[in-house]
């Protein structure tokens, strides 16, 4: 199995085109809506946050407060920080779960929809393959201001708070060029899919672990043979 990981910028379209590749039968990871499940309340990410935000960051039935913890924290580096270390090695811990379950289930790949993906070098050594999905930063901005009802300083705060998406262009083996028609985007889409759907996995990994488990069950039948000589 190998491992694809789709990333862009905020608002640049990465949704759009996951709940594409989803609809062609790709098997895809949220890394928000992971995000979202690691820090429900009982939770360690939970406590963690309630101690460094403070119980103002809690909406009245407990659950994080998300539009006020994003207030601060797209508009404090530092808080962005303590933040990301906060929940990142629980997102990431979540995500190989989702990626062993797909493992088992026998896929042969895996979309990782991560907005962070090139800020999380760790992460990206994994992936066979990388799709940036882009938009000119007019665009971006004025999709961004639309969807999320920001001003344009609050909109360009949370463009600032990730690498720019150009720069993200450069170091993506595919990229998705989402500034136009949401059919243009879908074109695009559909050719990614052959391709990913052509790619020829490096080292088989399921295959080395059937014949892994087969060498091992054979020394096994031939150790007992033995002992029973
Ligand atoms: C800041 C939070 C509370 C805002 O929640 P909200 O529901 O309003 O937004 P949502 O989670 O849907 O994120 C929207 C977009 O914001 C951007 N974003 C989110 N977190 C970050 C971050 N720490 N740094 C930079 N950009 C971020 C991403 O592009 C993301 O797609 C939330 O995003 C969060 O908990 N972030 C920390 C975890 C994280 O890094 N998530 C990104 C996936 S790894
Ligand atoms: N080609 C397009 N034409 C017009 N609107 C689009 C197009 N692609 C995406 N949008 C709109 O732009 C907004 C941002 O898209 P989307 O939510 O897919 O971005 P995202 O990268 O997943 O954002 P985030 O990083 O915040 O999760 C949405 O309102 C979406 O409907």
């Amino acid at each position: 199995m190998f491992l694809v990981g789709l990333t862009g910028g905020i608002a640049s379209g990465k949704s759009s085109v996951s709940s594409q590749l989803r609809e062609l039968g790709c098997p895809v990871i949220d890394a928000d809506v992971v995000a979202r499940k690691v820090v429900e309340p009982q939770t360690r990410a939970y406590r963690l946050l309630v101690q460094h935000f403070g119980q103002e960051v809690l909406l009245e039935n407990g659950e994080i407060d998300r539009q006020k913890l994003g207030q601060i924290i797209f508009s404090n580096p530092e808080k962005r920080r303590v933040l990301n270390s906060i929940t990142h090695p629980e997102i990431h811990r979540a995500m190989l779960k989702h990626i062993l379950y797909y493992f088992i289930r026998g896929y042969r790949y895996v979309i990782l929809d991560v907005p962070l993906l090139f800020e999380t070098r760790r992460l990206t050594r994994l992936m066979k393959h990388t799709v940036v999905v882009y938009c000119d930063p007019t665009t971006q901005l004025a999709r961004l201001m639309q969807r999320d009802g920001l001003s344009r300083e609050e909109a360009e705060q949370r463009i600032a708070a990730q690498m720019p998406l150009s720069e993200k262009r450069g170091l993506a083996r595919h990229v998705i060029e989402n500034s136009g028609s949401r059919e243009d985007t879908h074109r695009q889409v559909l050719r990614l899919h052959t391709a990913l759907d052509d790619s020829m996995e490096f080292l088989p990994i399921r295959a080395v672990a059937v014949a892994a488990v087969a060498g091992l069950g054979g020394l096994f039948l031939y150790m007992v043979k033995l002992l029973a000589c």
